[in-house]
């Protein structure tokens, strides 16, 4: 993937500034910094324990941050009241690494369940017709009346980017979206997010360990360390750098 000049002249899915979060006297992100523009997909790549889940964790607002700014689609999502808070959220989409379908529902009333939340006047036609269209972008309409336990690991992936999908987010943030597929799964779910991108424009933050996925889907990397911006790059540029740290990462 690269640049194009419409990346460039939209304004920003996301601007993230001098963010700051600390337990105690773990100061876990130290003035960590990302511009997502908008269509692009940037991946965070750091060791384990860095804080790329505290991290996302501070985007999506399940957890806190000290300080710095949030902004999305220009909006600092750290001063807005919770009304405009929800609003702001409703462009965002969240992929779990644990996929986080509810196990005592059928997958048609798993991608339901975000849409009740936010149509609750929606006919149940239209309602119908939207969770049909979801599952056919992840190719598994088939699976509509099925519960989650009688899926693989593969179509659990499948069937919570379809609920990501359902509400249209304009953002989708995917916390390790291959961590436990075999390699075949993986390229599958990374050609999906690929799919996702092109018939939605989304723009996306990536969190993962997998170095496949982030070669495939990012078009640009930012190393997690210490918990600041330790370098960024294309996936070639990294894997071609000189720095040892940044080498032993790209090529062990
Ligand atoms: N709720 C919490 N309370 C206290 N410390 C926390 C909390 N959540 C995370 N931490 C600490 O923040 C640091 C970063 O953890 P985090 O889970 O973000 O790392 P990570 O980069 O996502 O690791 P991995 O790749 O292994 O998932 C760790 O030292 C962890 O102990």
């Amino acid at each position: 993937m690269s640049y194009n000049t419409t990346k460039d002249i939209l304004p920003h899915a996301i601007e993230i500034t001098e963010l700051k979060k600390s337990f105690g006297n773990n100061h876990v992100i130290n003035g960590f910094n990302l511009t997502v523009k908008s269509q692009e997909n940037v991946a965070v790549l750091g060791q384990s324990g860095s804080g790329k889940s505290v991290f996302i964790k501070c985007v999506i607002g399940l957890v806190k941050a000290d300080s710095g700014s949030i902004k999305v689609f220009g909006k600092d999502i750290l001063k807005l009241k919770q009304a405009e808070l929800d609003q702001v959220r409703t462009k965002m989409g969240f992929l779990f690494q644990s996929n986080a379908l509810y196990d005592s529902m059928t997958v048609r009333e798993n991608l339901e369940f975000p849409l009740r939340r936010l149509r609750m006047n929606q006919s149940q036609k239209e309602t119908d017709k939207q969770v049909e269209e979801a599952l056919e972008d992840v190719g598994l309409l088939n699976t509509i009346d099925l519960m989650p336990a009688e899926l693989s690991g593969g179509m659990k992936k499948r069937i919570s980017i379809a609920r990501t999908l359902i509400n249209r987010p304009q953002i989708i943030l995917y916390d390790e979206p291959t961590t436990g597929l075999d390699p075949i799964t993986s390229r599958e779910i990374n050609e999906l997010m690929n799919q996702v991108h092109e018939k939605y424009k989304t723009s996306s933050i990536i969190i993962s360990h997998d170095l496949s996925c982030i070669h495939r889907t990012a078009d640009r990397i930012i190393l997690l360390k210490d918990g600041i911006n330790y370098t960024e790059g294309s996936f070639d540029q990294l894997k071609t750098s000189t720095d040892p740290w940044v080498n032993a990462f790209f090529n062990t």
